[in-house]
């Protein structure tokens, strides 16, 4: 076959990247595109943006890195912006292709879009392949079919530990056969509908868009700082670069594979032995995993109020003004409020915060939490469907929780995880 597109979405990078691999392997030269979905820069029913201008800003910087890193290969990166059934087709058409490939979706609205474009493609007797990317699992290699696939995380992670193994990471092309490809155009965060935002200097890291700055996160977690080995112990602070991994952001946009970190940590592993903190981070995954299985089960339902459960709940109301304090951080809980602070000033909140504000949002404020998972999708620079709506309705006892409904103490997490008032006072004073 002769030329291919690569259509690029939550999958920016070479390492590890099968569709590109497969695109390559069966054409003689490809042509690799990114499509600024019209769709993703809207306002939603929930009175947010789909997309804050933090993660905006993170995603032009993966893209720069993704063309400059394609460059260097022999390619490049073709931007287009609008629907992507209509912008695909035309770069199909404009390049003669005879086969596109692409990352395959989970949630709802994803694929929607996927098949509003194969059925253009079709057409234009365009072929199209799938593939699954994003998971430390392959699907394929579960041991359950998908609608089987237990509702309880510590199930699944036991049966696919056991019965699974993870596969190996795909190489680096060596080089790309491609047209000339023009000089990266990407549009401004102006041309997008958002304002620049500046960063807050309290910020627990610097994000910077990209798979190379993915790598380097790695290498100083792992390799320069070995912080890998004390994560377990670690994972639950609030303050700074190193208590946690911080590979949420790359991994939402796929600057950086589960599968090369999963690599990765068992290099570490040889060099400097493994323990229960460099298998903690396997752990963690695989609850990414879980989410992404569990959106393929139940597809839509993530978005109900009444989440995947079948009785009837009847939903609550909204109430501006709680809304409006809990954004801000002018609730009554100091331990919320710099945690929604360092949400708004930086798109970024540690797990331990994240828990704590869901919970104060579907129990002390009794709001309907889809709000709070929808201000969530516009502000989170890690933003990423499954694990988000995923663990808001966790939190809210209509999602995966065995143990029907958490509830936070508050107070008592503020002093566990606060006791100094280090995280508050970095944020109120
Ligand atoms: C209400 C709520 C909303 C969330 N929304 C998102 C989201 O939109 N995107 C997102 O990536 N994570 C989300 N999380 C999960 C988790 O909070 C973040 O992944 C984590 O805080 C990111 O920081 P880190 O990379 O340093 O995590 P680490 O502690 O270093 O964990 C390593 C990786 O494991 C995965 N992981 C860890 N915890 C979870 C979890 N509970 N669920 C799914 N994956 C997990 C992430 O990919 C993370 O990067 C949410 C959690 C809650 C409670």
């Amino acid at each position: 076959m002769k030329t291919a597109i690569v259509w690029f979405k939550t999958d920016l990078r070479v390492e590890d990247n099968e569709t590109l691999i497969k695109a390559i392997s069966q054409s003689e030269q490809i042509i690799p595109v990114y499509c600024f979905d019209d769709s993703h820069f809207e306002t939603t029913s929930y009175g947010f943006k789909k997309t804050g201008s933090f993660r905006t800003q993170f995603l032009l910087e993966a893209l720069e890195n993704l063309d400059d890193n394609l460059r260097k290969l022999g390619s490049g990166l073709v931007i287009t912006k609008g629907k992507p059934e209509v912008e695909i087709p035309k770069i199909v058409q404009y390049y003669k292709a005879r086969k596109v490939f692409v990352k395959r979706e989970v949630a709802f609205e994803e694929r929607k879009t996927e098949k509003l474009v194969q059925d253009k493609l079709f057409k234009l007797r365009c072929e199209i392949e799938t593939f699954s990317t994003s998971t430390l699992y392959h699907a394929e290699d579960l041991p359950f079919s998908i609608k089987n696939i237990p509702d309880v995380f510590t199930n699944f992670r036991k049966k696919t530990e056991q019965d699974a193994t993870i596969r190996k990471p795909f190489e680096k092309p060596k080089q790309i056969y491609s047209p000339s490809i023009p000089v990266l155009n990407l549009p401004t965060l102006i041309e997008l509908g958002l304002e620049f935002s500046e960063l807050d200097s309290r910020a627990a890291i610097h994000f910077k868009g990209g798979e190379t700055e993915a790598i380097k996160r790695l290498n100083h977690y792992f390799f320069e700082t070995k912080n890998l080995s004390i994560y377990k112990e670690t994972r639950n602070g609030m303050v700074g670069e190193d208590y946690s991994s911080k590979f949420s952001t790359w991994l939402a946009l796929g600057c950086i594979s589960p599968k090369f970190i999963y690599n990765e940590i068992k290099k570490y592993e040889l060099q400097f032995g493994a323990n229960e903190s460099t298998y903690w981070l396997v752990f963690e995954l695989i609850w990414r995993d879980f989410f992404r299985f569990m959106f393929k089960k139940y597809q839509t339902k993530f978005f109900l109020y009444s989440g995947i459960k079948t009785e009837k709940v009847n939903s609550k109301s909204l109430n501006d003004k709680l809304l409006f304090q809990w954004i801000n951080g002018k609730t009554t809980s100091d331990f919320i409020n710099a945690n929604m602070l360092e949400l708004k000033l930086t798109g970024f909140m540690s797990n331990r915060g994240r828990q704590n504000v869901a919970s104060f949002f579907c129990n002390e404020l009794n709001m309907d939490w889809r709000f709070g998972a929808a201000y969530f999708e516009q502000q989170l620079i890690d933003y990423d469907v499954s694990s988000n709506w995923g663990n808001w309705a966790y939190l809210a006892g209509v999602g995966n929780d065995p143990r029907g409904h958490r509830y936070f103490n508050i107070e008592k997490q503020a002093s566990d995880y606060d006791k100094s008032r280090e995280f508050r006072n970095l944020w109120l004073k």
